[in-house]
Order: C-alpha cells, then sequence, then structure tokens
C-alpha cells in the first residue's frame, strides 16, 4: 500500500480545529497539531498544561495517544501550528517523539524550512534501529 498524499490545507485546518481544545491556562500559547496516518487516518491533539509547569504535555503527546488509540500505524505528515494558528516547530522532545512514529521520511511543516522531511530537523535521530543494532553488537 502506498502512502496517502498529504493535502496540508487539511492537515492544517485539522491542527487549528485541534488547537481550540489546548488547555494553556499558563503560557496562554495554544497549540495544536495533526497527522496523516498511513491508512488515511488524520489524528490530532492539542497541548495540555498543568499548575506543576513542568509537568505540561505537549500537543504533539496527545496526537501520539490519539494515534496509538485509533489504530497505530506510520505517521507519514504532521502540521503542527501555535499562538496565531500559523506553523510551529515542534520543540526538540516532540521531534523525537514524532520520529518514532513516522521516521526519517515523514513530512513536516515548519514556519522556517517550509515543508521537509523530518531528517532534516532531527539529524542524526536516535531510533528503535540503535537499539537493535547495540542487541546485535552484543550491547543491548
Ligand atoms: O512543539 C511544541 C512546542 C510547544 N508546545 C506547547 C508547550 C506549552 O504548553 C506551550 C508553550 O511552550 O506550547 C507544544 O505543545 N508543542
Ligand atoms: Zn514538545
Amino acid at each position: 500500500m502506498s502512502a496517502p498524499a498529504p493535502d496540508w490545507e487539511v492537515l492544517r485546518a485539522a491542527a487549528r480545529e485541534a488547537m481550540t481544545h489546548a488547555y494553556a491556562p499558563y503560557s496562554r500559547f495554544p497549540v495544536g497539531v495533526a497527522g496523516l496516518v498511513d491508512d488515511g487516518r488524520v489524528v490530532t491533539g492539542c497541548n495540555v498544561e498543568n499548575a506543576s509547569y513542568g509537568l505540561g504535555l505537549c500537543a504533539e503527546c496527545g496526537m501520539v495517544s490519539d494515534l496509538a488509540r485509533t489504530g497505530g500505524g506510520r505517521l507519514v505528515a504532521v502540521a503542527c501550528v501555535g499562538g496565531d494558528g500559523q506553523p510551529l516547530m515542534p520543540c526538540g522532545r516532540c521531534r523525537q517523539l514524532l520520529w518514532e512514529h513516522g521516521g526519517a521520511d515523514m513530512l513536516i511543516e515548519t514556519v522556517s524550512l517550509g515543508i521537509v522531511p523530518m531528517r532534516e530537523v532531527l539529524p542524526d535521530a536516535f531510533g528503535p534501529e540503535d537499539l537493535v543494532a547495540a542487541a546485535e553488537r552484543g550491547q543491548g
């Protein structure tokens, strides 16, 4: 099965809709994210903050949970929007989260670079294959 082609307008709209559910009373910076799955599903998430500031959840965390809960699969393309609804570069931790479920070829829309594959925003990434490689060398 070939991966579906992303409709970036649809993804952006889904991310903006998700952003309306954000719980961000501390930063006042709502974030929404939408991901196209290889079976054509669209999964979404929003940020959910906490009075214990450091425990806040980025929107990408919610989206990855939505991905797992609705049947798993691989992320093909992800649009993330924040604040005024413009494209947002996911934070470093979330790039790692996304890598697990989309890998190097997953497309991501960023404000500074446009639409690029994950390998460009997380070069030399650590991923599941590194654990396999280490195990094969007898280090895992
Ligand atoms: O990729 C990102 C970056 C930031 N945030 C959230 C975390 C916090 O709630 C708010 C301000 O940093 O934006 C996300 O949800 N995703
Ligand atoms: Zn994040």
